[in-house]
């Protein structure tokens, strides 16, 4: 490998993104000028604002469903909080606009953030009930509450705010500015999923546990995202209330948060292209089909309907699916040669487990388990099927909380750590069943693993380097902007290993690494993990090809039962009585060696 420089072009996805910022500036100087210029009816500027302040709220959903994976049915109950934030702080209390919208932002941001750090920690389908939940108080709040927010009658004569020396009294003027704030939004949003942030909620929505061994916080993520969509729906509703000067509850009610839900899916939630798009289809979509009368309502219904059903992407999803078919130009890459930084200083054992124990129930599937892992070597962890190898890497790795026991890494006790803190300590994994960020290039998915916290890499630009000496290493650079997806079986393997390797960690725990490579790609790995040794690196395995365990292990440990019943080198470990026995099916004589 050359010391050459690196040199490689912005990746497809990044010339699209360029692409798509210019079109999408241009979009907005257009419309915003187009207010001022041309002569609009009350009725046309009507919907222009809604389409405008709608569309700021739904880009929260971009955030929070279509980059982080959450469901959240409560957008209408911030955009609520927004908009009676500026109605009733203009009106009832002479607060003025700003402050009050800044009230309103700030009250919608903590009702996200408690909402989301109370729900967000179990997942699933708890968080869209919570959200419902929440949309359905602030609901009863609006309407019953009727000596604070006027009730069912709402509240009317709300007034437009004034900048420095521009009044915005003037629908057209205001429509101007809520664009440019629009504009705004929309390139924040836009810009987020390219930054750490950014990627790591793409990580979480992809595959939240491996996000977490790469070294993801993902609650932390999945609060930050809810927060950002609140506060979004908050905006979005303090725009609205001063475009209409009137608000009534029915205008935030759950019925309201399925159509922002339904804007955004339709258009392509994962992108704010899409959001704007499906936003303003969904607004001018029953205008345009007024004409048919009474069938209208079914024909909008029925349109949505097979829009779903047949771009499960929407819109925006299935033009970039479309654009993107022959993948991109490859990048031409020299990268620079593969570096890790592993501290010579430590005890010699970088590992070591203290009768460690995994328990589901009555079945003891890691039982007491004392291991010792020396720096620097290849340590391969063998055993028949369901004897608890892969149980006691979840353990090592942090999905599993032990039952009993410690681990500790370079004399460090990590056994309370959760999984993206052993990751920032610096154990690296990779996983039976391959677990890629499937929707992201390669890229894209061992950027990820060299942000993670402690990393050597800091900017962006060294992000991107580092994660081109992983790839380099593991000969996947020409192909970094790539889907990862559609790589072969191997070569996602590689991809796994060089998301891992790009967070610069002590210890690297493979998972079966071999499994599903033919003898080529098997004789490829054995030299791959080769030059890992030769660069300091401590590598724990798991693998059933023993032949292969013999070529590259200097060590060997045995479980069965959750047991540890052989240790030594592979000469004698495989040849070992109790190993072999338990091979066979034999119940084993011997006790822990
Ligand atoms: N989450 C879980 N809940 C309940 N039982 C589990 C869980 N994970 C593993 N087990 C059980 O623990 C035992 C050990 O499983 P484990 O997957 O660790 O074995 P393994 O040695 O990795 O097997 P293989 O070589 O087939 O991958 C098995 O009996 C398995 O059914």
């Amino acid at each position: 490998m050359t010391d050459a420089t690196l040199s490689h072009p912005a990746p497809a996805s990044n010339r699209g993104a360029i692409a798509g910022g210019i079109v999408l500036a241009v979009l907005a100087a257009a419309l915003a000028v187009l207010p001022l210029t041309m002569t609009l009816s009350a009725y046309v500027l009507n919907m222009l604002m809604q389409a405008v302040t709608y569309t700021v709220a739904v880009l929260g959903l971009t955030v929070v469903l279509g980059y982080t994976g959450q469901l959240s049915l409560a957008q209408a109950a911030f955009f609520g909080i927004g908009a009676y934030a500026v109605a009733l702080g203009t009106v009832d209390y002479g607060l003025g606009f700003w402050l009050s919208m800044v009230l309103g932002l700030a009250a919608s941001a903590v009702a996200g953030a408690v909402l989301g750090l109370t729900s967000l920690r179990i997942g699933g389908h708890y968080l869209a009930m919570v959200t419902i939940a929440f949309q359905q108080i602030v609901t009863l709040v609006l309407v019953n509450s009727i000596d604070v927010t006027h009730g069912p009658d709402g509240v009317s004569g709300i007034a437009r705010p004034n900048l420095p020396g521009v009044s915005l009294a003037n629908a057209k003027a205001y429509l101007t500015f809520c664009i440019v704030v629009l504009y705004a939004v929309g390139l924040a949003v836009w810009y987020l999923r390219r930054t750490r942030l950014g990627r790591a909620m793409q990580a979480v929505r992809d595959n939240e546990l491996a996000a977490g061994v790469v070294g993801v916080n993902t609650y932390r993520t999945k609060v930050v995202a809810f927060t950002i969509s609140a506060i979004l729906g908050g905006l979005g509703g303090a725009l609205f209330a001063s475009g209409f000067s009137y608000i009534s509850p029915d205008q935030f009610s759950f019925a309201e948060s399925v159509v922002f839900l339904t804007m955004a899916l339709i258009g392509g939630v994962q992108s704010a292209f899409g959001t704007a798009l499906g936003t303003g289809l969904l607004i001018l979509l029953p205008e345009w089909l007024r004409f048919l009368k009474e069938i209208y309502l079914a024909i909008y219904g029925l349109s949505v309907i097979l829009i779903m059903v047949f771009m499960p992407e929407g819109i925006w999803g299935l033009l970039e699916r479309i654009a993107h078919v022959g993948g991109g130009r490859p990048a031409v890459v020299t990268p620079r040669p593969f570096r890790l930084d592993i501290p010579d200083s430590g005890p010699a054992d970088i590992l070591e487990t203290r009768g460690l124990a995994k328990h589901f129930g009555g079945l003891r599937a890691v039982d007491g388990v004392d291991l010792k892992v020396e720096r620097g070597s290849v340590h391969a962890l063998i055993g028949p099927n369901g004897s608890g190898k892969t149980t006691l890497l979840n353990v090592l790795s942090g999905l599993y909380r032990p039952t009993g026991g410690s681990v500790s890494l370079a004399g460090r006790d990590i056994t309370r750590l959760a999984p993206h803190e052993r990751c920032a300590a610096g154990v690296g994994r990779t996983f039976q069943n391959i677990r890629l960020f499937r929707s992201l290039s390669i890229l894209d998915n061992v950027l990820i693993g060299a942000q993670r916290p402690g990393a050597p890499a800091k900017g962006e630009a060294a992000l991107r380097e580092r994660a081109f000496e992983a790839l380099g290493f593991v000969g996947l650079a020409d192909k970094a902007s790539e889907l990862v997806g559609s790589l072969p079986y191997g070569h996602q393997r590689l991809v796994e290993i060089a998301r891992a390797l790009a967070g610069n960690p002590t210890l690297l725990l493979l998972d079966e690494p071999a499994a599903g490579l033919n003898p080529t790609e098997k004789q490829e790995l054995v030299e791959l993990l080769r030059r890992l040794k030769g660069h300091g690196l401590t590598i724990f395995l798991i693998d059933h090809d023993m032949a292969m365990v013999e070529r590259i292990a200097d060590h060997i440990t045995v479980l069965n039962f959750g047991k540890r019943i052989a240790e030594g080198t592979p000469r004698d470990v495989l040849r070992h009585p109790a190993v072999i026995a338990a091979y066979l099916g034999e119940v084993p004589t011997h006790g822990a060696a």
